[in-house]
């Protein structure tokens, strides 16, 4: 019987359609994942549509370096609900990767993936609650200039997110969300700011429903 392979191993890359004409292009949702929901799912279906990628990874972090290890269940637990999530669906892959790499900030992990990958079109996707705060994150101006980044509407945050210190500091190098569809291509720093309808969902009321911390 053939061995399935190790959760944390990289998503094989699909063929490229587009041959030499075209690099691949792929999204990295990264989280905790803790649990997976259909808001993260949401918006991963909404990137591939909005911002043309071939994937979304859900790249599912060790550990969030924010985050109390006591209250994060262990990666293969967070890797199973993110798989559930995700499906059957073509466009959607999980990801340990972060456990193989051995990083744990985004920053490390993006500049490891970039090199690992020298012909793919990475893209950071996230909620705007991130945006607004990943000034709190290790060399977070490296992401932004490392990777092109979109960033979807969520809750009550996008005032905050938008007035937020990223937004102002990478404010030049915004894109207008009509040219979303070129983001993949653009080189960095570039991000997007894309007022989706909001899902309520969140991994916290989730927990809490369950009763869990
Ligand atoms: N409903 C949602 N709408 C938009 N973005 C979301 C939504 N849920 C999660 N995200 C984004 O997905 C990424 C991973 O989220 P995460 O796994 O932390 O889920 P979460 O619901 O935010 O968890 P928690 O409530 O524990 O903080 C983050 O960038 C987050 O902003
Ligand atoms: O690099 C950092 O300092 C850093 C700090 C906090 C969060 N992150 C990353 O942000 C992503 C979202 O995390 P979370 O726990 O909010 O789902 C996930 O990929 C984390 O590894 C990264």
């Amino acid at each position: 019987m053939p061995v399935p392979p190790p959760p944390s191993a990289v998503p094989p890359l699909p063929p490229n359609p587009w041959g030499d004409r075209r690099r691949l292009r792929v999204g990295l949702l990264g989280g905790s994942f803790n649990p997976a929901h259909d808001g993260h799912r949401h918006i991963a279906l909404l990137a591939l549509r909005r911002l043309g990628l071939d994937q979304v990874w859900l790249l599912v972090s060790p550990q969030n370096p924010l985050k109390s290890p006591a209250e994060t269940p262990p990666q293969p637990v967070r890797i199973a609900s993110a798989r559930a999530i995700a499906g059957r669906h073509p466009g959607l892959r999980v990801s340990g990767v972060e456990a193989r790499l051995g990083t744990r900030y985004t920053a490390d992990t993006l500049v490891a993936l970039t090199r690992r990958f020298p012909r793919t079109r990475f893209v950071w996707l996230m909620g705007a609650d991130n945006l607004a705060q990943i000034d709190r994150w290790a060399r977070w101006g490296t992401i932004f200039r490392t990777v092109p980044v979109a960033i979807f509407a969520r809750g009550p945050y996008s005032q905050r997110a938008l007035a937020a210190k990223a937004a102002r500091r990478f404010a030049p190098f915004r894109l207008a969300a009509g040219a979303a569809h070129a983001l993949a291509a653009t080189r960095p720093p570039a991000w997007v700011y894309l007022s989706i309808r909001r899902h309520p969902a969140s991994s916290t009321a989730l927990r809490a429903a369950r009763g869990v911390s």
